[in-house]
This record gives structure tokens, C-alpha cells and sequence, in this order.
């Protein structure tokens, strides 16, 4: 933390240096980031394996100690071969449930459906034993599907034990964009529905996703990010008690210090 003198106690400042003076003052003092525990891969097929062993372990752990384990999931592009390196651990999937962080307001065999890449991937081997409570139903719009989804993830996915995010170049984790409307929803960490129906500039289709309220019931939270440009943006918003995004509010609300798991 940078301390700075007081400038109460100097000279009477004049013109420029009362610019600075007064500048100095009011500088927002960066504060230290906010905590994370960093796992950094050289290798992105190196960070698949070592995500997808710790988190199998965590599934372990929660079968052990209440009969059955509840994982949440991020899409996109990223997670595909820590989904595939998941699949293979050795685990009780029978007592297993996944539910995607979000979903993508299309039919689940469209190329873009979160779910059609979870049961591409995870969903492969002994990991099919697994319960998939997919978000999406075929409903026109999501705000129409939004109390049965609501009702079946706070009766069956709730709490949760472990959380893998992802996050987009703009911030977002999950369905959760810096334009969200409701913020007061979506970002709140505890007390909130824990479901949302969202509709965003950032995305070509209507979107369905928990929020932080129901990602900050997992004791085991992991943030997948991959690429320099993320992990400007990650740091960035770490590091700025003023920032907006999303990523922010994970950083700044979670119960717990995400797990981070960076490759460039
Ligand atoms: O449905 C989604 O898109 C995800 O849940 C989303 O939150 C994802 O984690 C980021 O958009 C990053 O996506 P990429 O991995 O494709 O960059």
C-alpha cells in the first residue's frame, strides 16, 4: 500500500504544485489486489489436467462428507479440454450434479448450447452416471422458463460445492454483463434469486445464468482464465476498487479466495 505525506502539513502550495497537491490527495491509493490463489500453466493442456484433478477432488470430498456433490460449470470455448480431462477422473458420478453457469437461449443440439458442449465433453464414459440439470427448456424466452428453472436449481442445485468460471475480454463471468440490468440481481452475493433471465448487447441470444448468489454458495471457487488480454482485465479490475465489472464483484464478494487457474 503506497502512503503518501500529508499534504496538510507542507508549505502553502501555489498554482501547479497546488494542482498536484490537491490531486495527490484525492488519488485513489491502489489498494493490494484482491487475494487470489494462483496456479500459473505454461501449458494450457497441463492447466485441463491439474483443474480437472483438483476439482475432481473437491466432488470426492463433498460425496464423502454429505452422500453427493453439486458442480457448476462455465461454456465458451475455454473449458473444453479441462471438460474432457474431468470426464476421465475416477469418482462416485453416480452422485454427481452439473449444472452450466449458464446457458445460451438456443436448442440444445445448436452449436452455441452450453449444455450441448457439457454432454460433448463431460458427459462421456463413467462421467454420464452424472445428473445434468440443464438451465435452457423449450420455452420461446427464457423470462418464461424462469420460475421452474428457478424452483429446480434452488431445490436440486443448491448449495453448490464447486464453481468453475470462466470470464470474457469485457469482465463478464457466466451470463453476467458489465451492461446487466439487473445488477441488483445478478451481482448481489447473498440473498438473491438464484436465477436470471438476461438479454445484453454482448450476447446474440437471450441468456439464462445463476447468479453471485448461488456461485457464492460453493466453497470451491475456480476462475479458468486463459490469454494475456483476460488477465489484463482480471488484474485490472482487482486492482480497481472502482471498477464495474462483473469480475469485480467475484473478486471483491466471494466468501471464499478463487482459486485461480492462468495460462497465457
Ligand atoms: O456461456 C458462456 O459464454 C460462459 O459461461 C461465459 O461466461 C464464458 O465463461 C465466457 O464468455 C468466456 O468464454 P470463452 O471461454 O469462450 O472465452
Amino acid at each position: 500500500m503506497k502512503t503518501l505525506s500529508d499534504p496538510l502539513k507542507a508549505a502553502p502550495p501555489s498554482g501547479a504544485q497546488a494542482q498536484r497537491i490537491h490531486a495527490e490527495r484525492f488519488t485513489v491509493l491502489t489498494p493490494d489486489p484482491l487475494p487470489l490463489r494462483e496456479h500459473l500453466f505454461d501449458d494450457r493442456a497441463d492447466l485441463a489436467v491439474a483443474l480437472a484433478e483438483a476439482v475432481a477432488a473437491d466432488l470426492r470430498a463433498a460425496i464423502a462428507r454429505r452422500g453427493h456433490a453439486r458442480l457448476a460449470v462455465s461454456g465458451g470455448t475455454t473449458p473444453r479440454a479441462f471438460l474432457i480431462e474431468l470426464s476421465k477422473q475416477t469418482l462416485d458420478w453416480a452422485h454427481v450434479t452439473v449444472v452450466p453457469v449458464d446457458d445460451r437461449w438456443v436448442a440444445p443440439d445448436h452449436p452455441r448450447s452450453n449444455e450441448r458442449l457439457l454432454r460433448e465433453t463431460l458427459f462421456q464414459g463413467d462421467a454420464t452416471q452424472a445428473q445434468l440439470l440443464p438451465l435452457r427448456r423449450p420455452t420461446e424466452t427464457p423470462e418464461s422458463a424462469l420460475l421452474p428453472v428457478l424452483t429446480q436449481v434452488a431445490n436440486e442445485a443448491l448449495p453448490l460445492d464447486v464453481v468453475v468460471l470462466g470470464m470474457g475480454e469485457d469482465g463478464h463471468v457466466a451470463s453476467l454483463f458489465p451492461d446487466l440490468q439487473r445488477r441488483d440481481i445478478g451481482l448481489q452475493p447473498t440473498g438473491r434469486a438464484p436465477v436470471l433471465a438476461v438479454r445484453s448487447a454482448s450476447a446474440p441470444e437471450p441468456r439464462i445464468t445463476l447468479t453471485l448468489s448461488a456461485i457464492f454458495t460453493a466453497p470451491s471457487l475456480y476462475l479458468h482464465i486463459e490469454g494475456a488480454k483476460k488477465r489484463g482485465v482480471l488484474d485490472g479490475a482487482a486492482c480497481d476498487p472502482r471498477s464495474k465489472l462483473p469480475i469485480r464483484s467475484v473478486l471483491s464478494g466471494a466468501p471464499v479466495v478463487p482459486m485461480l487457474f492462468w495460462s497465457p
